[in-house]
């Protein structure tokens, strides 16, 4: 069912609310959690999600760390918020951190920090705090470092909170690496106070104290050190924060030592020693035990000294082995980071790799282009060829079928015409006529008035004779001055007629436009097919017959050769 949305509301300032309290209120803001429970199943996913993260953290500051567990674990089920589950992953590696199962704490924090990058800089800082934490305990100082700064360089003025926690994990960071002098550190950690004190952030001022009482024993400035510590103390104690309580008396069991306030150091160290023991109390336990040694020492109480002594080198063993767990957890984590590197080297490289593959295909498709326009220019280049080529052959056939001079059919092409039709002819019985002419005298023409005057004659007689033959016709110079009219589908007598009216045709050009005065004239010889032809030969032998018997008869004459017995002998004129 989806939850009202005054619920919605409430419930949310209600989460957010208990979240700010656990930073200086855990034991009411447990009171609050108690609360909002009976309502667990009208919230959303993701304020259920909060809710098991808010009670994951109660359990966290109670120790009841497989409890933080599973309860991170359904509070990560029920979101997909990035922000959130970095803040799941957070508390889970602390958890760890606690459990003493460094590994795994380190490899939450990598998957925290995976998780990073798409995120907004407060959960970034949030998470940046956190693994600084987490490093402070592994002992890895350069990491704590390290991170300290990205969350400090994250921070703007507004970031309040957030400057004042990186301000003093960067100075603690310090602290342990004794990277800078202690007089130095004191300043510094004295202005981290002054900030967080003046901005409201208890824990962060107790935490200053704490690490201030820690310099100021080490500069065996005693009194501060006292004054601190005791600051401290109550701070811790308003907050519940047992690990830091009992740390902190163990360093004021050490300043009371010091000062030679021997009740009062054996006091603290036995508060310190009787606390509920955890592997995050080993080193103040040993410092406790290290203090009542030496008072009992110091009393003569030898036997009691003995004890107190076994007590402290276990727990210095129990630390060595620790820190050898830490160590190697570290290095585990450190390979696995560097193996991951790599890894993501590897991807780089891939990725370099299919982007010069990429380039080379697109050169490889360039080049493809570039062939295809090659080729195309080529085939066009060949294409304009062929065609020059085709129209050259075209001219040189116009030029084999046609004669030069006149225009009109050659030998060959008039001849090869006219076989084509008599074949034709002959397999429809039709009639079938051939006509021979030659100039007369044409020697004389030429001797007389030149040979240009010669070419104007023949040139003249064909212009005046095509505009008479027939289409179906064919009108072809035989060579020379000698044509011949082939006519298909056409009688002897109409042939005959034809040529007669051709005759007179050419014997009444006008000749004053060659320049000159003479008379044009032509025999002609006419031939026409019968029964025993097979072809055009014996016509044009006929023809030719015809011819040389009319310019025989004197000239500008037609004569016709049937081919029969008794050839038949047409006028004649002259
Ligand atoms: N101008 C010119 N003369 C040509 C051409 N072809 C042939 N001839 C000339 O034509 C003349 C033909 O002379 P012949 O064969 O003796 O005949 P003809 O002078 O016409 O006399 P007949 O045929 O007996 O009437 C030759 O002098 C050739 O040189 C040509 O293309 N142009």
């Amino acid at each position: 069912s989806t939850p009202e949305p005054a619920l919605t509301n409430s419930a949310d300032a209600e989460l957010h609310a208990i979240e700010l309290q656990f930073k200086t209120d855990v034991a009411q803001s447990g009171e609050r959690i108690s609360q909002l429970l009976p309502q667990f199943e009208q919230l959303t996913p993701s304020q259920q999600s909060k809710l098991l993260i808010l009670m994951a953290v109660s359990r966290l500051y109670a120790a009841r760390f497989d409890e933080a567990l599973t309860l991170l674990k359904r509070a990560e089920a029920r979101t997909t918020d990035r922000g959130q589950l970095a803040q799941i992953f957070n508390f889970r590696a602390t958890t760890f951190m606690a459990l003493r199962r460094f590994q795994d704490a380190l490899q939450t924090v990598q998957q925290t920090l995976n998780l990073l990058p798409k995120l907004d800089d407060a959960v970034k800082r949030d998470a940046y705090l956190r693994i600084a934490d987490i490093y402070e305990k592994l002992d890895a100082f350069e990491e704590m470092e390290r991170y300290a700064r990205r969350m400090l360089a994250l921070t703007s003025d507004s970031d309040i909170r957030d400057r004042c926690y990186a301000q003093f994990t960067l100075v603690n960071a310090e602290f342990h690496q004794s990277s800078q002098a202690l007089p130095v550190l004191v300043e510094q950690v004295q202005s981290v106070k002054a900030y967080c004190q003046q901005q409201g952030f208890p824990l962060m001022v107790a935490m200053s104290n704490k690490l201030l009482g820690r310099l100021l024993l080490k500069q065996d400035d005693l009194a501060s050190a006292e004054q601190y510590l005791q600051q401290a103390l109550a701070q811790y104690q308003h907050f519940a924060f047992a690990v830091e309580i009992t740390s902190t008396q163990a360093l004021l069991a050490q300043v009371y030592l010091a000062a030679f306030r021997v009740k009062d150091a054996a006091e603290m160290a036995k508060m310190v020693v009787d606390a509920e023991s955890s592997p995050m109390v080993y080193q103040p336990r040993k410092d406790a035990f290290e203090v009542l040694a030496k008072i009992a020492e110091q009393q003569q109480d030898y036997e009691q000294a003995v004890h107190y002594l076994q007590a402290y080198a276990q727990l210095s063993g129990l630390l060595y082995d620790e820190r050898q767990l830490k160590a190697t957890a570290y290095q585990a984590a450190k390979f696995q980071a560097q193996q991951q590197q790599e890894q993501l080297q590897q991807l780089s490289r891939e990725r370099e790799f299919y982007l010069a593959n990429a380039a080379l295909q697109e050169k490889a498709h360039h080049n493809m282009l570039l062939f295809i326009s090659v080729l195309a220019v080529s085939v066009l280049l060949l294409a304009i060829m062929l065609m020059i080529g085709l129209q050259q052959k075209r001219r040189y056939m116009r030029l084999s079928r046609f004669d030069g001079m006149t225009g009109i059919y050659n030998r060959e092409t008039g001849q090869r015409l006219g076989e084509e039709r008599f074949i034709k002819a002959l397999s429809c019985a039709q009639p079938y006529a051939l006509v021979l002419f030659d100039l007369d005298k044409f020697k004389c023409i030429n001797d007389n008035f030149g040979h240009a005057t010669g070419d104007w004659v023949l040139r003249k007689v064909t212009e005046v004779l095509k505009a008479e033959v027939r289409n179906t016709h064919i009108f072809a110079r035989f060579g020379g001055e000698e044509f011949a009219i082939i006519m298909p589908n056409t009688e002897l007598e109409t042939a005959a007629a034809l040529a007669e009216q051709y005759r007179l045709l050419l014997a009444a050009i006008n000749t004053s436009k060659s320049g000159h005065q003479f008379n044009v004239s032509a025999s002609f010889g006419v031939s026409g097919c019968i029964n025993t032809d097979l072809s055009l030969d014996p016509l044009i032998n006929r023809a030719d017959l015809a011819l040389y018997r009319a310019k025989a008869s004197g000239r500008n004459a037609v004569a016709i050769e049937t081919g029969l017995t008794k050839p038949l002998t047409v006028a004649m004129m002259t």
